[in-house]
């Protein structure tokens, strides 16, 4: 029997890089499992569980979560895709977290999106989200469909 080899990546580059952008593309084109750091805790503080309500105040002071709160629930989340090919967005962001998946997974792909500060300035000043979906657009490169009235302004 041959043993199939599993798609294991990870996605980085500073906030405003195009990491959510680009994941939803490679995601729909290869048919992997998506997992976002920023949606996951999003989704835990719209739930108010323990990890969301801890992890708010935390990302409203513009801080990053803890490494060990960060850590348990990505590895968690990722063992739950069992077979499943993945890719990683938003985790790792520090060296301990690296340690922590290098530990639990072996990663065999890194995307990492290298885009000039001014650039990076210039799209998140065209940013919009969607409150409603969480889905990201951009006034030049990726227009919402409907009037950018009900869309929330994002930077
Ligand atoms: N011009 C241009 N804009 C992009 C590209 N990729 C993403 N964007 C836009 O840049 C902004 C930041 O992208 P986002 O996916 O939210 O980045 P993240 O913070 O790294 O997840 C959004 O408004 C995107 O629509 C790209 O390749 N070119
Ligand atoms: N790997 C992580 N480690 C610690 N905090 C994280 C991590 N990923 C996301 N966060 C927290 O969630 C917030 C939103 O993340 P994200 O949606 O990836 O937005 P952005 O890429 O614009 O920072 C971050 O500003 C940070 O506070």
């Amino acid at each position: 029997m041959v043993a199939r080899m599993l798609f294991r990546a990870v996605i980085m580059g500073p906030p405003g890089s195009g990491k959510g952008t680009i994941s939803d593309r490679i995601v729909k084109h290869f048919a992997l499992k998506h997992l976002s750091s920023g949606d996951l805790l999003r989704l835990n503080i719209q739930k108010k569980t323990e990890i969301g309500i801890l992890a708010k105040s935390y990302i409203e002071q513009g801080q990053l979560v803890p490494d060990d709160v960060i850590t348990r629930l990505i590895v968690q989340e990722l063992n739950n895709f069992g077979e499943h090919n993945w890719l990683l967005d938003g985790f790792p962001r520090t060296v301990p977290q690296a340690q922590a998946l290098d530990k639990a997974h072996q990663i065999n792909t890194v995307i990492d999106l290298n885009v000039p500060f001014q650039t990076i300035k210039d799209r998140l000043t065209a940013r919009w989200i969607h409150p409603g979906s969480g889905r990201v657009y951009n006034t030049e490169f990726n227009p919402p469909k409907v009037s950018v009235r009900i869309f929330l302004f994002f930077i």
